[in-house]
């Protein structure tokens, strides 16, 4: 809690010694946007060659918007940093002290005394890692390292066109009722999503992982927010890149997860928008979610997919091959391949085949149901023990639908500030949500402890119409009165 408050009163001090730094006047003019390694003179969207089999789509470098241009960065809104470069220390150039880099704004072309030997335009000069397209086992394609990728190391944007909330839920059903099974589309903020679906970079072929080796991170580059693909661990070449969907996908159909995570939380993005729109789902930590109908796909063609040569924007690193999932990193031996289980294919790359429906297993409810809601009290035959574990179910109950309330209302600001920018979230509802999951773990630990103790302890039952007397429900009290779970759990 206390590096959460030092955190973001850091990012408040530091902001303000840059809103003063701001308004030393610079002359030269803003670049020109886009990605200029690219974007100098000719289009490479041309060039990029894609692999039999993939759906064609403009490839992109930079965020379209529709509705709107881009916005022109006023001269008193550019951060400005302090550093310099020193030619005896080239790492210093807007290296990991740079304010706008500790403030995840990148700096801007002509404003910043580092020139061109500024390290901090990652986006804006596409220095992205060496990656590679592949055929993966029931996916459709993923994105490979294709040279080794340090921990915290900008592999590549997710570029796409901006669009409103209203335009990703109607985009999104039309791309299902055209039966277009990979969805692209991730959140920008609270208002504002990215489609990659017809315009995108390569980062549109990043599959979800339940234990991911990447995260997404939001930047501020020239005034707007961009999508950033960064490694959360060193990833060796060779080896999948995935970042969970959760929070920033929209989702789409409901898709069985095939990441083959030990925490795998069976469908993918089950906390996104589309996910929850579509869904009625169970509380984190249910065994399976409610759904109407996951309808899968058998990915057998995959496994025959040819290699397949071709050039991408970069050198070195274009050219796909069908891998399988041992070979980059996602093997589980505990798990079945593609070949037992009923999986879904990537879009365009091979015939679909006849969908599959997992059987609705209860009634559709309209609100979030409770999990481990099991009445406890009713395993004992004292009148004490049962008054006992009542009083601390109803204090989890109390608990957990506080929790359930405190997401409710926090859930538009972490939206809006992202997965990875916690530190933006204001700190009253930061202690907030740490205050009631708090309380439900204590609640929890409570009841568990009630209800051990006495099944360890039995007291002589006091009512003769116990609803199921416990084994020992008859015999002496002992004496471990003691022993009782901590007062006042949710207090
Ligand atoms: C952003 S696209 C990723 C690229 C996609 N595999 C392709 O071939 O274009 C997201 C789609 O990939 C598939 N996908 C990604 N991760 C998956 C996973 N862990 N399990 C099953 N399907 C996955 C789903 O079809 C999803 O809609």
């Amino acid at each position: 809690m206390k590096k959460l408050i030092s955190t973001i009163s850091l990012k408040n001090i530091i902001y303000r010694f840059r809103r003063t730094l701001s308004s030393v006047n610079l002359t030269a003019k803003i670049s020109d946007r886009g990605c200029k390694m690219l974007h100098s003179g000719e289009d490479k969207s041309d060039l990029v060659q894609l692999p039999e089999g993939v759906t064609p789509f403009t490839h992109i470098t930079q965020n379209e918007f529709l509705g709107r241009k881009h916005k022109k960065l006023k001269e008193e809104d550019i951060a400005i940093c302090e550093c310099k470069y020193d030619d005896t220390d080239p790492e210093s150039a807007c290296g990991e002290r740079c304010l706008n880099l500790l403030t995840s704004t990148e700096c801007t072309p002509g404003y910043c005394q580092c020139s061109e030997n500024c390290r901090n335009q990652r986006f804006q000069k596409c220095e992205y890692a060496k990656t590679k397209l592949f055929r993966t086992e029931g996916r459709g394609w993923g994105l490979l390292a294709d040279e080794d990728i340090k921990a915290g190391q900008f592999i590549i944007e997710y570029c796409g066109e901006v669009i409103s909330s209203e335009a990703a839920k109607r985009r999104s059903q039309a791309y299902e009722a055209h039966d277009l099974k990979d969805a692209y589309i991730i959140s920008l903020n609270a208002n504002y999503f990215i489609d990659a679906s017809r315009k995108g970079s390569f980062a549109r072929f990043i599959n979800h992982s339940c234990q991911p080796n990447c995260e997404t991170r939001k930047w501020t580059v020239l005034g707007e927010t961009r999508v950033g693909i960064f490694a959360k661990q060193d990833i060796p070449a060779g080896m999948e890149l995935a970042y969970n969907y959760n929070f920033e996908w929209y989702g789409g159909a409901t898709v069985r997860c095939l990441c083959r995570a030990a925490n795998c939380s069976i469908f993918l993005g089950a906390k996104s928008q589309g996910f929850q729109e579509y869904n009625h789902v169970w509380e984190d930590g249910d065994d399976r979610y409610e759904v109407e109908e996951v309808p899968l796909y058998d990915s057998a063609e995959d496994e025959f997919f040819p290699v397949i040569s071709f050039s991408g924007t970069r050198g070195g690193n274009e050219h796909s091959k069908i891998l399988n999932d041992s070979e980059v990193g996602l093997s589980d031996p505990a798990v079945p391949s593609g070949r037992d289980v009923p999986q879904r294919i990537g879009s365009g790359s091979t015939p679909k085949k006849k969908s599959q429906h997992i059987p609705k297993r209860k009634g559709k409810s309209s609100s979030r149901k409770q999990v481990n809601d099991y009445d406890f009290a009713k395993m004992f035959a004292s009148q004490e023990a049962r008054e006992e574990v009542t009083k601390y179910e109803g204090i989890k109950k109390e608990a957990t639908s506080k929790l359930n309330s405190v997401y409710q209302e926090i859930r538009p600001t972490i939206e809006e500030h992202g997965r990875d920018n916690q530190d933006s979230v204001p700190t009253s509802v930061a202690e907030k949500w740490i205050e009631a999951n708090c309380s439900k773990y204590r609640a929890d630990f409570d009841l568990y402890f009630s209800v051990i103790k006495n099944v360890m302890c039995p007291r002589p039952a006091t009512d003769a119409t116990a609803a199921v007397p416990s084994e020992g429900g008859a015999g002496p009290q002992t004496a471990n009165d003691e022993a009782k779970p901590s007062e006042g759990g949710v207090e």
